[in-house]
């Protein structure tokens, strides 16, 4: 058996009943072979893909907070330290009912190659509760981000792990976060990122995911002789990363049609309404039944029914397994030319396939959504020099980082004789500098 089988393999059966993390190693070692092959001895005698797999460390707690009516509540929380060999753990904290420990290990497995990619010195790591911030009052979610940090703090550091925001983990939640970290540990670092603006936060942070991907998507479709200006764009989702990505999509000329949440989704064939958008969700936290209500030109669906929209370009920007087989195949049909993932693996290991096979161009989330952590990655510099950086500086750090992601996958990919594979070029290029820096510190 070849060593890519047999990590696989050894993979799967160490972690029968974690389903996402299974599928996010399968696409990665998947598209590792051309270079595992050219030196399979070597790396199979530093054990590097069975290091790489399995975490450093993987923390399990109990969270307990008291609710408005006295009761107590407990919920269960994970931060898992996946690998430092570039730079302390970095990755977001997702706060959603549905989080367990193989949605935090495919998080913080696919945060390795992410931040490697970015060229910045930040290694993966991830963590959550399954805790639901939907309908908590402030109080609460004050209560709730309290006890999580009170343990939390043990184990991370601004030279160490440094957390962030991810779904249900906003500005606000971070700030909660942050004031006990600091309340804690009596010390004024740089520990989480996403933070507010007044204290230690980069300007373009909230902005950075969903611009990042559209300077990522521009620069893809200028390399294919196309542009953004007058193509019809699909998102799903409508928090942090579907926002932002709506708003510069529209800025470089594009018109986007629909947005969606849980529950349901939006055709608004006129154009979505940002700032409608933002006032809905950023400010009232209101569903898109709102938004509709407000807005004469947009429908309301229950359900699932973004990708069935005709759109030049489709841009997932919700949640991991949001874009199926059967969704593939309707994009296919409605002729889409780019695919580019906002979301961390919202399209299924058989829809990616159907795509490329299809000549869709498609766009990894570990390259495509790569701006949100890029920027975090810069507001730790700014925390560590202690100075501030304009709004225009970081957003142009950003759409050069976001340029050069593009450039290094798609070379990673025709180096190995897979020319616009951006699947195979993100997982090569990533592998390839963290390897290299493992290698490097010795076996451990
Ligand atoms: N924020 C960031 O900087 C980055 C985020 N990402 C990834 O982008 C995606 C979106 O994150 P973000 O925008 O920050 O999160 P938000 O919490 O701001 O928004 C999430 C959006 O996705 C929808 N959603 C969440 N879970 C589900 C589900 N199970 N089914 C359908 N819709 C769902 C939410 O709807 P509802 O309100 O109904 O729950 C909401 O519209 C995630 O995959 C995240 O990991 C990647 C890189 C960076
Ligand atoms: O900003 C960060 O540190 C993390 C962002 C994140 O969680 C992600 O890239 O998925």
């Amino acid at each position: 058996m070849g060593y890519v089988d047999e990590v696989l393999a050894r993979v799967a059966k160490q972690n029968p009943e974690q389903a996402e993390f299974k599928q996010a190693v399968e696409e990665v070692l998947e598209s590792l072979r051309p270079v595992i092959e050219r030196d399979e001895e070597k790396y199979r005698k530093q054990a590097i893909l069975e290091r790489l797999t399995t975490p450093d460390r993987q923390l399990l707690f109990r969270v307990a907070w008291v609710d408005d009516a006295g009761q107590t509540q407990v919920n269960n929380a994970y931060r898992v330290q996946f690998n430092n060999a570039i730079g302390p753990y970095k990755g977001g904290l997702r706060l959603h009912p549905s989080v367990d420990l193989s949605i935090i290990k495919f998080l913080g497995f696919e945060q390795i190659f992410k931040n490697a990619l970015t060229g910045l010195p930040i290694g993966g790591g991830k963590g959550g509760c399954d805790f639901d911030p939907k309908g908590k009052s402030d109080r609460e979610i004050m209560a709730f981000c309290q006890s999580f940090m009170t343990e939390l703090a043990k184990y991370i550091g601004a030279d160490m792990d440094v957390p962030a925001g991810d779904i249900g983990t906003g500005a606000r939640e971070i700030g909660y976060l942050f004031g006990q970290y600091k309340r804690l540990k009596g010390v004024y670092e740089g520990v989480l990122t996403g933070k507010g603006l007044e204290y230690g936060g980069s300007l373009a942070r909230t902005e950075a995911t969903g611009y990042g991907l559209l300077y990522l998507v521009d620069e893809l479709l200028k390399d294919h002789d196309q542009s953004l200006r007058g193509k019809t764009v699909t998102v799903s989702g409508a928090g942090n990363v579907a926002i932002y990505a709506i708003k510069k999509a529209q800025e470089l000329g594009a018109k986007v049609v629909t947005c969606s949440d849980s529950t349901g989704w939006v055709h608004d064939p006129a154009g979505i309404d940002v700032a409608l958008l933002q006032e809905v969700k950023e400010v009232k936290r209101a569903r898109l039944t709102e938004y509709v209500a407000k807005r004469a030109s947009a429908k309301y669906h229950e359900g699932h029914g973004v990708w069935s929209v005709k759109a030049d370009v489709a841009l997932p920007c919700a949640t991991q397994n949001e874009l199926h087989l059967a969704d593939a195949k309707q994009l296919v049909e409605n002729g889409v030319l780019a695919v580019a993932e906002g979301a961390n693996m919202p399209t299924t290991l058989e829809a990616t396939k159907y795509l490329q096979e299809h000549g869709v161009l498609f766009v990894p989330g570990k390259a495509a959504n790569a701006g949100g952590v890029a920027v975090s990655a810069l507001e730790m510099s700014q925390n560590s020099e202690r100075l501030s950086w304009t709004f225009e500086q970081t957003d142009e750090k950003l759409k050069e980082i976001m340029q050069k992601i593009y450039q290094n996958i798609k070379q990673a990919a025709k180096e190995y004789g897979y020319e616009d594979d951006f699947v195979l070029g993100a997982n090569i290029a990533g592998f390839k500098k963290v390897a290299t820096a493992m290698e490097a510190q010795g076996i451990y």
